[in-house]
């Protein structure tokens, strides 16, 4: 039997089977999209990440009808189906596909009856009781660590914001207000701009011109706390995709731009040059780099915890295992990112995480193994941020439910060190 052209719906399918039976981030699964049209490339990634999000509560619905769970594959489809129609999506569409795609399958072809069963159940279910159920829970290798370091409530309202998805922020090259009044959306306290999500970046005013670019309002603060000054010498020290390098650039810096990614690095270089932005790109190993530099920063490889909100799938396909070894990894960058450093330098140093491990206390830590150094806490005193964020040891601690009435932010912890 010839194998049907993929379509949204199947791609989405394979995405979930991808993730949840062999653990991949959907950044790794690009290929998936090749044979799709651009829309349907963004509608399988959207039923994906909507399926991821409501997982949970398609899971309690389903389980009512089902004396035993199907094979991994079929309960895909169901929870894409089932996800759909407690969207208000068209549920003879989305029933017959769901029906279709398990019918064509040599392997589950005999669970198209029960699937069209439970589909035509979920059809009057689904839009009835979907916001009855609670919200969906993170996984419980990341969920005890986080309520352990900030509480049940926080880590509650958290995974609200993780459902609730983000918005699409923007930083400006030069002027917030001037690109604002050109893209319309929000001018954040922090100088985001900041628009509904479901918008075709390439085709808004300025992206030719490179006026602007994709950055969340929380990721958008390392460079502004740095505050480099034209004419300085700083080192974006793992630079890739490089939002952070771009605004060093257009804050007038002299920055080198590493990464030990040669593929990421072809980002930044897009980026820098859509931008007609300048930085010096060098592929190497941040522990290996050489130099003295008025201002390094540091946005060190991490768990990513804090973009859950945009990616839905991590804490599915992972499961802490590598995390300890990212954490050894950024005290190593941490201490040789001091060697590097001017008397006087700074050492701005960021991850996206919600894990203290990879925050608080990585700076109480890197304060012990080196005296010269102190927490900047004034560095953090920029328009936007609230004092109540800034911590203990002098970083700044953001999460997903903060702003949560204005579209949240990612989580992240920044730091800025000076050197004596
Ligand atoms: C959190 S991302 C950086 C995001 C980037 N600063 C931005 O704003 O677009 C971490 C980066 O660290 C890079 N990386 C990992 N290990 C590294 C190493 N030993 N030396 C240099 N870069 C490294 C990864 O390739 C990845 O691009």
């Amino acid at each position: 039997m010839p194998q049907p052209a993929p379509t949204a719906r199947s791609t989405a399918i394979y995405l979930l089977d991808q993730v949840l039976g062999e653990q991949k981030l959907l950044s790794e699964l690009n290929a998936a999209y090749e044979p799709l049209s651009p829309p349907d490339r963004a509608r399988a990634q959207r039923l994906a990440v909507e399926t991821l999000r409501g997982m949970e509560r398609a899971d309690r619905l389903l389980q009512r009808h089902l004396n035993k769970r199907p094979a991994p594959h079929v309960m895909n489809v169901l929870r894409l189906a089932t996800v759909e129609l407690a969207h208000g999506g068209d549920a003879h569409g989305v029933v017959n596909d769901a029906v279709n795609l398990v019918a064509s399958s040599k392997r589950h072809n005999r669970l198209k009856g029960l699937v069209n069963a439970v589909l035509r159940k979920m059809t009057a279910e689904a839009p009835e009781k979907w916001n009855d159920l609670r919200m969906p829970r993170l996984p419980k290798w990341l969920r005890n660590p986080l309520v352990q370091a900030w509480g049940g409530e926080a880590v509650m309202a958290m995974e609200a914001a993780h459902y609730a998805g983000a918005p699409l922020d923007i930083t400006a090259k030069t002027d917030p207000k001037q690109a604002q009044k050109a893209l319309g959306g929000v001018l954040l306290p922090t100088g985001s701009i900041r628009l509904a999500g479901n918008v075709q970046v390439s085709k808004l005013p300025g992206y030719e011109a490179g006026d602007w670019w994709v950055q969340d309002a929380a990721a958008a603060l390392p460079a502004r706390i740095l505050n480099v000054q034209p004419g300085e010498k700083v080192l974006d020290m793992c630079a890739a995709p490089g939002g952070k390098t771009l605004q060093l650039a257009a804050a007038g810096a002299e920055v080198t731009a590493l990464d030990i990614s040669n593929g990421r690095l072809a980002r930044v270089r897009e980026n820098l040059a859509r931008t007609g932005l300048s930085a010096q790109v060098i592929a190497g190993d941040a522990l290996e780099h050489d130099g003295l530099y008025d201002a390094i920063l540091l946005d060190a490889p991490c768990s990513a915890t804090g973009t859950i909100r945009r990616h839905p799938d991590l804490p599915f396909a992972k499961d802490g295992s590598e995390f300890l070894g990212l954490f050894e990894l950024q005290a190593r960058m941490i201490d040789h990112a001091v060697g590097l450093l001017k008397p006087g330098g700074r050492l701005l140093f960021c991850t996206c995480s919600l894990l203290p491990d990879e925050g608080e206390v990585q700076v109480e830590e890197a304060l012990t193994r080196h005296r010269t150094l102190k927490t900047d806490a004034q560095a953090l005193e920029i328009p936007g941020v609230d004092p109540a964020w800034i911590s203990e040891e002098g970083g700044l601690r953001l999460r997903p439910d903060y702003w949560a009435d204005q579209g949240g932010m990612d989580g992240f912890y920044i730091a800025c060190l000076r050197k004596d």
